[in-house]
């Protein structure tokens, strides 16, 4: 899926699949594309070009049955700023065929004790929740989430994450969310895919994204002359082993360093800041992994996009956009 407001191209050929049933974080900085992206699966905004389906529909042609199948966050419920947040609630629950009980969804998201309260005097946070709440009063099958924890304490945080997990391990609910927290997304995501500029740079679980982000160690040493030395390499042992014998006794300043996944994610994101885009002069393992997220099963997808022509070299692997082993 390709998208440009006029000439400027936001998003530049992004193929993602996203599987019934799991949380699917979007991650990445700001601009990076990643509600422009969240609105063309929503069917609020029309795509360039490109593939999608969600639900098995074209999000551009979805009729009102599709959309009672998806939770999204409506700013338009702050029109209703008078309203008691109980109230609101079970005005929202009649457009749907078997909504949640709305007492039980208050539970749910922690506003019980605000169910008489107007809405235009709750908290962010309380705000935030009712957001969620209102998504998901119609139990839908796939939830979108577009940076939904933005503006909450650590305490709101744990509870949104504890609700969201419940969601989709409980109920089957897929989520889709979008974020620039990577501790968010690790801590919450089956899979995350990293958006930098409108282009997929990795993704993976998140367990396959540290460890491709460890795979190669830094190794730092001082050299009998005083030199300060640093090396990067996948076999960190054997460098060491190497160094010991040459240096036939302790070597100075010894230390071994392997990159953690937050290195490599600030390393994707500054790297775009700063020397652009597939110029084969970047050192992060964006590459590798926009290579591999193209190689993402298709199968069972609840939400997928893909550019409808010949597999783009950019999210399909056949272009790995630098040479970062080099460095
Ligand atoms: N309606 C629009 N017209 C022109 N440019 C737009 C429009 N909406 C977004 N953009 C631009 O598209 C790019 C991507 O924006 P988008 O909101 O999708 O990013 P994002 O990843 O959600 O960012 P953030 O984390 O800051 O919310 C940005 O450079 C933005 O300025």
């Amino acid at each position: 899926m390709r998208m440009s407001y006029g000439t400027t191209h936001v998003l530049h050929g992004i193929d993602l699949d996203i599987h019934r049933g799991e949380i699917f974080a979007l991650l990445g900085p700001n601009g990076a594309g990643k509600t422009t992206t969240v609105e063309i699966l929503e069917g609020f905004r029309q795509r360039s070009a490109g593939e999608v389906t969600v639900l098995g529909t074209d999000p551009a042609h979805g009729d009102d049955t599709w959309r009672a199948r998806i939770g999204l966050v409506l700013q338009s419920w702050r029109d209703h700023r008078r309203w008691q947040v109980a109230e609101l609630l079970k005005h929202f629950a009649r457009y749907y065929p078997a909504p949640r009980d709305p007492a039980a969804l208050l539970a749910l998201v922690g506003l019980t004790e605000q169910a008489g309260q107007q809405v235009d005097r709750l908290s962010g946070g309380q705000r935030r929740r009712l957001d969620v709440a209102l998504a998901i009063v119609g139990r839908p099958e796939l939830l979108f989430l577009d940076e939904p924890t933005t503006g909450f304490d650590p305490e709101a945080r744990r509870d949104f994450h504890d609700l969201v997990e419940r969601l989709a391990r409980d109920e089957g609910v897929t989520v889709l969310l979008t974020t620039h927290d990577l501790a968010e997304a690790e801590r919450l995501a089956d899979r995350i895919a990293v958006l930098v500029s409108g282009r997929i740079r990795a993704g993976g679980t998140p367990a396959e994204l540290a460890r491709r982000a460890a795979a190669q160690a830094e190794v730092r040493w001082t050299t009998a002359d005083g030199t300060a030395r640093r090396e990067r390499t996948e076999d960190p042992s054997r460098l060491v082993w190497e160094l010991h014998r040459d240096t036939q006794g302790p070597v100075a300043d010894l230390e071994v360093r392997r990159p953690t996944l937050e290195d490599t994610y600030l390393h994707m994101v500054h790297r775009e800041d700063g020397a652009g885009n597939g110029d084969g002069a970047g050192a992060g393992a964006g590459g590798r992994g926009a290579g591999r997220a193209g190689t993402w099963s298709r199968e069972a997808s609840d939400a997928e996009t893909s550019d409808g022509e010949a597999p783009d070299a950019e999210t399909s692997g056949g272009e790995a956009p630098d040479g970062e082993k080099e460095a």
